[in-house]
């Protein structure tokens, strides 16, 4: 008689993203084991059931996460896909990060109307409205532009592009990785990138997590995790941690290995962009968190926590 199959159960947010990358995690696993079956377990958050409030105001970190883990702490579900960004960086009693998969390209990217002539971010018309709500994505391209005027915008991927499409918007910009995961890329008009606009703190990876007293999914979830995009989050998340900021902080950071080593640059900015702090720190591969820290501390010492 066949003994019968364990069912890992994957709590995952509702919207198109978080559904396509449970699905995404579900085969990775079911192509890691034949010995366990997968399940997905939706969970409705505060973050989806409120579109209107800025988020920064509604609770600020973890507002797309806590509901989530619930369900795996009650046993619910057994392990929970989040987007890394939207994690929050302080450890959760009960939980463990066990699974960090490769992460995807990380940079962001600016969407026009489909028929913009507008190709870099130098055209941009003067005082061209931007949607978005990050203070990241607003205080770095006030750094450069003064003259662009910031907007909020709420909603799934789907819904932002709506609004730009129908005018609310000169132009949106979105992380790339989530664009591609749905397909969309071909909106992309061109990408952010450093020096210009550091990603966020964990963009473009997964966090997977899981009861910490459960051994079997916790070998699982390494089996399907990614050496280095961890050593890059590690660092990444252990200098928020230190700075003590949230995912809505105006803060950028971009962890590479290099000849010389793990290199974490970071930025932090007041929200007007007037004000900026810039580090770089070349550090040991083998001790990313500690990376994380210096860099922290060298902002704070030059005063960024003031905008923190
Ligand atoms: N805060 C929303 C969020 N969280 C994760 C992604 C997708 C990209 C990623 O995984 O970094 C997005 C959308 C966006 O910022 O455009």
């Amino acid at each position: 008689m066949a003994t019968e199959q364990r069912i890992i159960r994957i709590a995952t947010r509702e919207s198109q993203l978080a559904m396509w990358q449970a699905n995404y995690i579900a085969d990775r696993l079911r192509e890691t084991t034949s010995l366990f079956d997968v399940a997905l377990v939706p969970v409705s958050t505060i973050g989806d059931r409120d579109r209107t409030e800025p988020l920064r105001e509604m609770g600020g970190q973890g507002v797309f996460t806590r509901e989530v883990q619930r369900v795996v702490l009650e046993n619910h579900a057994d392990i929970a896909v989040h987007s890394l960004k939207d994690l929050p960086t302080g450890p959760i009693p009960g939980l463990s990060l066990a699974g960090i998969p490769e992460r995807a390209p990380r940079f962001d990217a600016m969407i026009l109307p489909e028929d913009s002539q507008v190709r870099t971010f130098d055209d941009l018309p003067a005082g061209s409205r931007i949607g978005t709500g990050s203070p990241r994505r607003q205080s770095q391209l006030l750094s450069s532009r003064r003259d662009l005027e910031l907007l909020e915008i709420r909603g799934n991927l789907d819904t932002r592009l709506k609004k730009l499409d129908t005018g609310e918007y000169d132009a949106i910009i979105l992380a790339e990785a989530g664009l591609r995961r749905l397909g969309l890329e071909q909106r992309i008009s061109f990408l952010l990138t450093p020096p210009l606009m550091l990603p966020a703190v964990g963009q473009a990876a997964l966090g997977i997590e899981c009861r910490e007293d459960d051994q079997e999914v916790i070998e699982l979830l390494h089996q399907i995790s990614h050496a280095q995009t961890k050593i890059e989050v590690t660092a990444e998340r252990a200098c928020m941690f230190t700075l003590q900021a949230g995912c809505h902080a105006p803060v950028g950071v971009l962890c590479q290995q290099d000849q010389e080593g793990l290199k974490l640059d970071a930025v932090a900015l007041s929200p007007d962009g007037k004000a900026r702090f810039d580090v770089s720190v070349t550090g040991d591969p083998a001790s990313p968190a500690e990376l994380g820290a210096e860099v922290a501390k060298q902002l704070i010492e030059q005063g960024a926590s003031k905008y923190l």
